[in-house]
């Protein structure tokens, strides 16, 4: 991130900025685009449509008065876990939700498939995992042998999940929530780190936002 000095009512203040790439990941069909489409745009549809490869979304967010979000969000498709892209796919990612299907009980199985694919292939500055945060979707159906909160505790504790959530896309139940908690997280390890050397491109592109945005007063 970067900090740029803008004028607000006659006095200097500091106004921060940040582009994070998170991404979503899961099995085919659990509601990866749907989760998305919801937090972005507010809309979720019954057609299914598989992803191909990847598909990107763009979501701002002020986080308080000093501090702008840009959250790109990357929806990798169910299919790619057989595949050699995640790697490229992953890149400098600083956040990640991995998503199953509560009411088919092999989309669990997949979690920590998904999970160990993600934390061999990218890491934060740090050697760190990247903040991960597991989402059982479809929660407004009728659940296939879900765990129960406790079991469901001690799963992401062991396999590393910050937190996880119930959600529904279709009933706009804790997306806006489960985003909230994931980018409090990408923020705390934000303060930390040195992270300019790993993610060179995103500060630049910050710079240049910034720099572009404070002409008119951004914050
Ligand atoms: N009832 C219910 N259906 C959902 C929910 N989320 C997604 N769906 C449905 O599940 C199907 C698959 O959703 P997608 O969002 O396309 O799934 P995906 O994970 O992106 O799938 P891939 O692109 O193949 O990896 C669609 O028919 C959605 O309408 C939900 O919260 N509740």
């Amino acid at each position: 991130a970067v900090t740029g000095l803008s004028m607000a009512g006659g006095s200097v203040s500091e106004c921060r900025e940040y582009l994070f790439k998170v991404l979503v990941i899961g099995e085919l069909g659990v509601g990866k685009t749907s989760i998305i489409k919801r937090y972005v745009h507010q809309l979720f549809s019954q057609h299914y449509r598989a992803t191909i490869g990847v598909d990107f979304a763009l979501k701002v967010i002020n986080w308080d008065s000093k501090t702008l979000i840009r959250l790109q969000l990357w929806d990798i498709a169910g299919q790619e876990r057989f595949g050699n892209m995640t790697r490229v796919y992953y890149k400098e990612a600083v956040g990640a939700f991995v998503v199953f299907d509560v009411t088919r009980g092999s989309t669990f199985e997949a979690v920590s498939k998904w999970k160990h694919d993600l934390d061999s292939k990218v890491k934060l500055a740090n050697g760190n995992p990247i903040p991960s945060v597991l989402l059982a979707n479809k929660c407004d159906q009728k659940k296939e042998s879900f765990n129960s909160k406790a079991l469901m505790d001690s799963f992401c504790k062991e396999a590393g999940f910050l937190g996880w959530f119930e959600t529904s896309a279709k009933d706009n139940i804790n997306v806006d929530e489960a985003a909230h908690f994931l980018v409090e997280s990408i923020l705390g390890n934000d303060k930390g780190l040195p992270y300019e050397e790993s993610n060179g491109d995103r500060v630049k592109l910050d710079q240049e936002t910034v720099a572009a945005e404070s002409k008119s007063g951004c914050c």
